[in-house]
């Protein structure tokens, strides 16, 4: 069974007539966009969307999925969009794709946020892998001691040997910082380091979860 494609396939029953939304990054909310696509060619659904990167846009694209930018919505009905780890209160990591810039803006920007994920994504504590941190390329080595700093092992993510550059020109530095103990502290603590965009870090901004098992679909919703 493909748990992603059976979690991310769930999460177009919450796209209804007339919405904008954000659609994430990934190989699991491509199942979403996938799925959207056909709905749209078969015209039962009218929408519009943002997507949250340029892989995306061009797979909504080929997919005839009507795209539109915050030129024309600053607010988002609802967005889907994958994660590299969530744990029980719905705090995720975000950015192994290289998209999590975007991908919070656009969450941001939404009144609703479904994760769609398999359930190798679930963890007690995030931090099981490197968190990944956007930096301005300007001094990144500067930027990249100070995360340091925060005692953390920061690796520059590269691509056939070059640095990987994402959609906003900027680099991406993975982050083993361990179990994040306090996930919330921590995001505000490198937020203020000059030099970083923003973190992969999502907290508080997930609304649901719809998780691919290998019994069943599962779905968790923050508690409010
Ligand atoms: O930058 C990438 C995004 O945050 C993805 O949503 C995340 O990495 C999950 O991707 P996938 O569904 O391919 O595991």
């Amino acid at each position: 069974m493909n748990l992603k494609k059976l979690a991310g396939e769930k999460a177009v029953e919450f796209i209804t007539d007339g919405m904008t939304i954000g659609l994430g990054t990934g190989s699991t909310v491509n199942w979403t966009i996938r799925k959207l696509g056909e709905l749209v060619k078969q015209r039962e659904i009218q929408i519009r969307a943002i997507p949250t990167s340029q892989q995306t846009s061009y797979l909504a694209n080929e997919l005839g999925i009507p795209l539109v930018t915050f030129a024309q919505s600053t607010e988002l009905d609802l967005t889907i969009d994958g994660a590299d780890e969530f744990n029980s209160s719905l705090d995720l990591i975000k950015g192994r794709g290289g998209a999590l810039v975007r991908e919070k803006l656009v969450a941001a920007a939404s009144n609703r946020l479904i994760i769609v994920a398999d359930e190798s994504k679930s963890v007690e504590k995030i931090g099981k892998f490197p968190l990944p941190i956007e930096v301005v390329p300007f001094a990144w080595e500067v930027t990249a001691k100070r995360i340091e700093g925060l005692n953390c092992v920061p690796t520059l993510r590269r691509v056939n040997g070059c640095p990987y550059v994402s959609d906003n020109g900027n680099y991406i530095l993975d982050c083993s910082f361990g179990y994040i103990e306090n996930p919330a502290k921590l995001e505000r603590t490198i937020k203020l380091l000059p030099g970083v965009v923003d973190t992969g870090l999502f907290i508080s901004m997930a609304d649901t979860v719809i998780i691919g098992t290998s019994n069943e679909l599962k779905v968790l919703s923050k508690k409010n």
